[in-house]
């Protein structure tokens, strides 16, 4: 059993445009995903494709205006509204992607004791900043005071003492140099082989398949693809979605080919494949209907034409 499933999960935003016309933007569509035990699970897309969403989603911190259908099982177990607040933070962790997260006026030392779980907060606070290099004078200090590399320690920190069983990173690495971006990872991997499910938000696919164990490609608001990781490799031939083949040799060391076109507007999705428009294998039968998630070669994809 997965620790968490999310199945066929959709998201909606209402807005009011000129005149007091009501849109609706649908900005996630039936997303299907699961996260395992002790395992990475990337998740990659471009800007917009939904990535904050769904985590954001499994905290249940969505904003008021947000429309949701579909399941989230946590355990098996229906999360409802009531279990999300009682699991956030607790089994469920944010690493969020901002430091702007930490309380700007109170001791990193004290915030972190705060999320203990179990035993004495202050020797858990105190190992835990051991572990990742935080000296005794940091407990005292405020976030303002510290380095972008002290402040995402700070955070691992409290999800490491929380206990957690989720953990999900949203995107740790843009800004960090390359020493901090590294030790972030070893750090997920650390939280995975402790037996903790990781999900990891990134726009980096190399960093993410360093670590990762699976990698879910996102598009326009839905999975196109699930694949191990040892599937990102030669010109793509493993991959199943033209998709992620795309986003593959798009990569600065692969071939660095474009993708012609953009990712559609949640205000203007097509009516078929979300991909159908940009892809080079689209036919009529496409651009009709919403092809389902299915299982292909020990992977998932959303296309009718993969093989
Ligand atoms: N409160 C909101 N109201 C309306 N649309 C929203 C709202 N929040 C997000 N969206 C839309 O939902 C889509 C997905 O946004 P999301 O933040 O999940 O993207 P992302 O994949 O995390 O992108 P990035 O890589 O830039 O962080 C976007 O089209 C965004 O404009
Ligand atoms: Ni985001």
């Amino acid at each position: 059993m997965s620790i968490l499933e999310v199945k066929k999960l959709s998201i909606s935003f209402q807005q009011y445009g000129s005149g007091l016309k009501r849109q609706t933007l649908d900005v996630m569509s039936e997303l299907s995903i699961e996260l395992e035990e002790g395992e990475i699970l990337a998740i990659v897309g471009a800007s917009g494709s939904g990535k904050s969403l769904l985590a954001h989603a499994l905290l249940g911190i969505l904003p008021e205006n947000a429309k949701t259908t579909g399941t989230i099982l946590f355990e098996g177990e229906e999360l409802t509204e009531e279990r999300l607040v009682a699991l956030r933070g607790k089994e469920i962790a944010l690493i969020p992607q901002s430091v702007n997260f930490l309380d700007p006026l109170m001791q990193v030392g004290k915030q972190v004791r705060q999320s203990v779980k179990k035993g004495d907060a202050h020797s858990a606070q105190r190992a835990v900043f051991d572990r990742y290099h935080l000296q005794e004078h940091v407990d005292k200090m405020y976030p303002f005071q510290l380095s972008g590399g002290m402040a995402r320690r700070t955070l691992l920190s409290t999800a490491a003492v929380s206990g957690a069983k989720v953990i999900i990173a949203d995107e740790p690495t843009p800004g960090l140099d390359e020493v901090v971006i590294q030790e972030a990872l070893t750090n997920f991997r650390e939280f995975a082989n402790d037996g903790c499910a990781v999900m990891l938000i990134t726009h980096d696919i190399e960093s993410a398949l360093t670590i990762a164990d699976k990698i879910a490609v996102f598009y326009a608001g839905t999975v196109v693809e699930i694949a191990s990781v040892n599937d990102f490799t030669g010109k793509g031939e493993k991959l199943r979605h033209p998709y992620s083949k795309a986003l593959w040799n798009a990569l600065p060391q692969n071939e660095f080919i474009p993708i012609p076109g953009s990712q559609p507007q949640s205000s203007e999705l097509p009516p078929g494949c979300l991909f159908a428009p940009r892809c080079p294998l689209a036919t009529k039968e496409c651009t009709e209907a919403r092809p389902d998630m299915r299982e292909l070669r020990e992977g998932k994809v959303r296309c009718i034409d993969a093989t």
